[in-house]
């Protein structure tokens, strides 16, 4: 199997990705472990070899390592952990892999590697155009025209990082975790923040996919991710794929292409 790594701004988040024949990718586990910038290389080298333990696996499991980061600082720790723990280098997701994808704006580099994989998962296995929302620490979009050109997306801010602002920068109102929310107009404090918060999370999904189709000029594919994704994709209206785990899976399959090279 592959070890499949992303590095988020809240999360470091892994996959134990198999892909059998005909291209069947399954999920053997996953695991997160919180980003902390007090640790060194070394407590996150533990962090992986306790939960190689707790799931009875060995670095010789893995037959290859990706890591797709958008925090740098933690992507130096990690394939540092990496070359310790496997004795080879990870392969990185940049601009310039085989993505599968060519690009139509000014500056590729630029563009988050997690929206890259989400991206090129979505260009390879979705009918085009694709747009691809992935909801975690940012809501993010990535838009895929027909022939796979990635052509943008857009960026707002996440589901936990509102509801957080709303506590911190209030007297009176609560820090909530996520949940369905019962009814859109909110009998309480709680109920109209979950209302506002996550009911409109689905409304500005569907507004912008109603937006981005106007400006493609024809209808997409919609695909919904992120670890917050559940909470939100059963109020979106917009006919849509809800696929939980297209960044794990999709490391796997960049670094199936990109290796074979
Ligand atoms: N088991 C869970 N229960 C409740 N909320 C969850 C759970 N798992 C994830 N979440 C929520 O989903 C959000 C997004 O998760 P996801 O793993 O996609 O991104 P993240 O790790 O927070 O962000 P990043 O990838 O940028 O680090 C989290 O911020 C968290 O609030
Ligand atoms: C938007 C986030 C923070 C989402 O993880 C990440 O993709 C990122 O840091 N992107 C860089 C900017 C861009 O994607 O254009
Ligand atoms: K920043």
């Amino acid at each position: 199997m592959i070890l499949a790594i992303d590095i988020g701004n809240t999360t470091v988040t892994l996959g134990g990705v198999r892909i059998a024949p005909q291209q069947a990718y399954s999920l053997e586990f996953t695991a997160r472990i919180d980003i902390n910038h007090t640790w060194s290389a070394s407590q996150y080298e533990s962090a992986i070899e306790q939960l190689f333990e707790d799931k009875n696996l060995s670095p010789s499991d893995f037959r290859g390592v990706i890591i797709s980061s958008v925090v740098p600082s933690v992507l130096t720790l990690l394939q540092e952990c990496v070359r310790n723990l496997f004795g080879t280098e990870p392969l990185l997701v940049t601009s310039e892999s085989d993505l599968g994808m060519t690009f139509s704006i000014p500056e590729p580099e630029k563009v988050g590697r997690d929206r890259l994989v989400d991206a090129a998962w979505a260009a390879a296995h979705y009918p085009l155009p694709v747009i691809t929302v992935d909801l975690g620490t940012a809501t993010t979009f990535n838009v895929i025209r027909e022939n796979s050109v990635f052509c943008g997306g857009a960026i707002a801010p996440g589901l936990d990082m509102g509801l957080g602002a709303l506590s911190e920068r209030t007297a009176q109102l609560p820090r909530l975790d996520l949940q369905i929310p019962k009814r859109i107009i909110g009998r309480n404090t709680e109920e109209c923040i979950l209302s506002g918060t996550i009911v409109g999370m689905a409304a500005m999904l569907d507004g912008m996919v109603q937006r981005i189709e106007a400006e493609l000029g024809s209808p997409a594919t919609l695909i919904l991710t992120g670890g917050a994704a559940r909470f939100v994709e059963p109020l979106v209206l917009h006919p849509h794929i809800y696929d939980p785990n297209l960044l794990l899976k999709g490391l796997a399959f960049l670094c199936e292409r990109n290796c074979a090279n």
